[in-house]
């Protein structure tokens, strides 16, 4: 597993090939996201996904739910404000475990999200957005680009942005204070997957 929330990180509910497609073209963490209550197919496809990336040295990460992860040797979970603790993943998952932590606009949800508590050590990257309106959560809160800088002077650990991020876009989003963009249409809507994840990743190589 690459340890490094970084560059490329892309979204999907399964499509075994497109996301094999992605990580050819510079993807360096994958998510399963995935809202279907199918506990069978959900188990499929987060082991399917778990050991092509793993094949691929590339970080695989569960959304929601810390126990699909746990039971498909994930290298960590993505929590929003409807999901468990992070204290509580931490405590499912081991030390070693990625815990990242959904912002939307607020910077203070981040200052809580890293914070450490007693027996755990706060969370490995905040996320924040959607940054740009969103073709696949239209509804979802918007963050401004100005967000990051104000982010970045309260943590260190890398920052996520999401939502209507795409290979026009995301040099925008790296230089507002980005390390990390996450994405789903503007790469698995793409025609030719490799080649948008390409364009995408290629933003964040120097
Ligand atoms: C990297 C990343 N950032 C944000 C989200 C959104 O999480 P959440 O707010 O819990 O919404 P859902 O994705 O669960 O609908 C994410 N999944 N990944
Ligand atoms: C899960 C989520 N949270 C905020 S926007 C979003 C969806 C991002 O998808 P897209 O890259 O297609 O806008
Ligand atoms: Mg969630």
């Amino acid at each position: 597993m690459a340890g490094v929330i970084a560059g490329l990180y892309v979204i999907t509910d399964s499509a075994q090939q497109a996301v094999a497609d992605a990580i050819r073209g510079g993807a360096q963490v994958v998510q399963y996201r995935d809202k279907s209550a199918d506990t069978v197919r959900r188990k499929e496809a987060a082991d399917a996904l778990a050991r092509l990336c793993r094949g691929a040295g590339v970080c695989f990460i569960v959304n929601d739910d810390v126990a699909l992860a746990a039971a498909v040797g994930a290298d960590g979970v993505h929590l929003g404000q409807d999901d468990s603790s992070v204290a509580a993943a931490r405590a499912q998952l081991g030390s070693r475990a990625i815990v990242g932590v959904s912002c939307y606009n607020s910077l203070e949800r981040a200052a809580d999200a890293v914070a450490a508590g007693a027996d755990y050590a706060g969370a490995d990257y905040v996320a924040f957005g959607s940054v740009y309106p969103s073709p696949t959560k239209p509804q979802a809160v918007r963050a401004p680009l100005s967000l990051f800088a104000e982010a970045r002077a309260l943590t260190d650990r890398p920052l996520v942005a999401i939502g209507g991020i795409n290979a026009t876009n995301a040099a925008a989003v790296r230089a507002a204070g980005a390390d990390a963009v996450a994405v789903i249409d503007g790469v698995f809507g793409a025609d030719n997957v490799e080649a948008a994840a390409a364009a995408i990743a290629k933003q964040f190589n120097d």
